[in-house]
């Protein structure tokens, strides 16, 4: 029997047709992205994360010389709002990136297969989807509606 997996999800061809809030969490995230720790690739990652108290954390990749020892942006920003802020759920992550001397032409950048794992894990915890924004500096914005979407067949706790 064959089966068939769809997605939703909204393009914005510029982010002047983002909402406020919206176009907040793009600034935040582009600000981190300025502070990223990325000697080693070049490859500067911000992101922003919007819980529901209203507030805004942000955060960047910090690489090491030891590579495998450094963190994307995901993860560095969502593991110290998870270890601040445990019991308030997340609405929204913007995450910003692209090489250190952008081109017009970079697209967006969408958060790699591990960040994509732990952020289902948070979905998951608080009962409520994520709507997860991904860009890059040419202002172009893909926006999913849940952390689910990006990951197909998802393992989560609920097989344990
Ligand atoms: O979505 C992504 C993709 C990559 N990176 C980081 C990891 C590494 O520091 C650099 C190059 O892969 O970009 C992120 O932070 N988030
Ligand atoms: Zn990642």
């Amino acid at each position: 029997m064959k089966k068939e997996n769809h997605i939703s999800y909204e393009y914005f061809k510029n982010s002047s047709e983002l909402s406020d809030i919206e176009k907040t969490l793009f600034d935040r995230a582009k600000q981190a992205r300025e502070n990223a720790y990325a000697p080693y690739s070049n490859f500067l990652v911000g992101c922003a994360i919007l819980l529901e108290n209203g507030e805004i954390y942000s955060g960047n990749n910090q690489e090491n010389a030891a590579f495998p020892s450094g963190l994307c942006a995901e993860r560095t920003t969502l593991f110290w709002v998870a270890a601040n802020f445990p019991n308030e759920k997340i609405e929204k992550i913007f995450v910003v990136g692209g090489p250190r001397e952008f081109h017009e032409k970079n697209p967006p950048i969408p958060p790699c297969g591990a960040c994509r794992q732990s952020l289902i894990e948070y979905e998951t915890k608080q009962s409520q989807d994520i709507d997860l924004y991904f860009s890059s500096m040419n202002e172009e914005v893909v926006k999913v509606y849940s952390i689910k979407d990006l990951l197909p067949f998802y393992f989560d706790a609920t097989f344990l």
